[in-house]
């Protein structure tokens, strides 16, 4: 049986994630600590659950060795609203910009859609059986059964005076159409839909976005106030339902439910990642840029302890959300945060730059490996891709070169070799007659040789 995931223990949390990430064993092992402690933290009663502070991590590590990817499959694991961003983007409250409050609204707004895609997943039978009415009303409107309500049955369009026959006859053949429909017989009909289209509202001086900073929602209050105009579309049948089933599943939605469940997900097992953190914690000379870097950690520090920020969909509070910073502490040093964010982060490990023999292993281990990639792709069109271990060891051995001759970009090197490899392939598989191709070492040469000794050429295309 799989277990949920709080019931995980933290080795089990790092042995999961060593399906995805090679090597980072430290790294892996503090997340998984931090999220248990989380869980505990949310059991402890209501007068300790004060005293205990969050304990929130910072990874320090050069560019590309899985510093996000490690924090973004603890999320997936847990079913986690999941955020990244970058602490250079923000300024500081009171100037120009985004602030950092905007983060935790922007975490709420993955937390609704991942929710509400969720719920939307839970009524797509429903939905779909709702399309296929509006297609076959659409295929043969008289035989629509008029649903007037409120003042419209009054007033409105009455139905028109069909005998009994006539009704008969039409809901034959509606079911007729039903198992056309069905069979897959009727896609590239074209139909007459209608959907609703919401009005835009005139925005003023301020931007959407900046209200949207005060926690002012003006689209959607203004959306309920103007009036919804109708579209007529004429589209096929195919296309109709790829229109209408979120239209149709949202109907089924009850809003309020999804949106309370979205903010108890967000407040409670959201994760939030702060990249570039360290560009941020350059030591103050008390003039200039440096003060406003200063002041977004100033700002971060309530939030990481714990706040109430306002959303458009109501208070959040922020005390068990995760954060997780990271940073390559290349020109500055973590002791150069300001001293309260230092505490605040107290979980620190370090990621290794990644080896040749790591780039052999992240080429084919993980589940979603880079090679398996490929040969996925490849096999769509009947093409059996091999890779021999020479030709693996080949693509490593000039990927960890190039990192250390160019820049090094950490595994990111291994999606650019690759691709280059195989560029060839991609572009013959459908006329290729063995179909089956073999990578091995001297195949990779053929491929990169003449790049690599041109130093230009390899920092364009490497
Ligand atoms: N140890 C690893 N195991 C498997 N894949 C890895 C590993 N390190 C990096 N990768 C792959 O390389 C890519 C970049 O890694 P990631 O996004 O985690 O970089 P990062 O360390 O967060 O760097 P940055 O701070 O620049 O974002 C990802 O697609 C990831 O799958």
């Amino acid at each position: 049986m799989v277990k949920n995931f709080d019931e995980l223990s933290p080795q089990e949390i790092v042995r999961e994630l060593d399906r995805y990430i090679i090597g980072q064993y430290a790294a892996k092992k503090a997340v998984a600590i931090a999220i248990r402690n989380r869980i505990r933290r949310q059991k402890l009663p209501e007068e300790w659950r004060k005293e205990v502070l969050p304990k929130n991590i910072l990874m320090i590590g050069p560019t590309g060795v899985g510093k996000t990817e490690i924090a973004r499959r603890l999320a997936q694991l847990s079913g986690s609203p999941f955020l990244k961003v970058e602490a250079t983007r923000y300024t500081e409250v009171g100037y120009v910009g985004k602030n950092v409050e905007s983060m935790i609204r922007d975490l709420v707004e993955i937390s609704v859609n991942m929710v509400k895609k969720e719920k939307m997943d839970e009524v797509k039978e429903k939905a779909e059986q709702m399309v296929e009415e509006r297609i076959l009303d659409a295929l043969i409107p008289e035989s629509r059964r008029p649903q007037p309500t409120g003042i419209m049955a009054l007033f409105g369009p009455q139905p028109s005076q069909q005998s009994p026959e006539e009704r008969k006859l039409l809901r034959q053949k509606r079911e007729e159409l039903r198992q056309k429909l069905r069979a897959g017989e009727l896609e590239n009909e074209m139909i007459e839909i209608e959907v609703e289209k919401e009005a835009a509202p005139f925005v003023g001086v301020m931007g959407p976005a900046e209200l949207e900073d005060l926690g002012i929602d003006l689209t959607s209050m203004l959306g309920n106030l103007l009036p919804k105009t109708r579209q007529k579309k004429r589209v096929t049948v195919s296309e109709a339902r790829k229109i209408l089933l979120p239209i149709e599943a949202e109907k089924l939605l009850d809003m309020d439910k999804v949106i309370q469940e979205a903010l108890d997900r967000a407040q409670n097992r959201g994760i939030i990642f702060i990249d570039e953190i360290d560009k941020i914690a350059i030591k103050s000379t008390g003039a200039g840029p440096d003060v406003s870097r200063q002041g977004v950690q100033r700002d971060l520090l309530p939030i990481v302890e714990g706040t109430t920020i306002m959303t458009k969909y109501g208070p959040v509070r922020t005390d068990y959300i995760l954060f997780i910073a990271s940073g390559a502490f290349h020109m500055s040093r973590p002791s150069d945060l300001i001293p309260e964010l230092q505490g605040r982060f107290p979980i620190r490990v370090e990621l290794s730059p990644l080896t040749k023999e790591d780039f052999v292993r992240i080429l084919t281990e993980p589940q979603n490996a880079i090679i398996k990639q490929y040969q996925a792709l490849l096999s769509t069109e009947g093409v059996e891709l091999v890779f021999t271990p020479d030709g693996v060891e080949e693509i490593a051995k000039i990927a960890y070169e190039l990192n250390q001759r160019l820049e090094n970009i950490g595994a990111r090197r291994l999606y650019t070799v690759v691709e280059k490899v195989l560029e060839d392939v991609s572009f013959q598989a459908p006329d290729i007659p063995t179909k089956k191709v073999i990578i091995d070492a001297a195949y990779v040469q053929s491929k990169l040789s003449k790049i690599i000794k041109d130093e230009d050429l390899s920092s364009y295309i490497l």
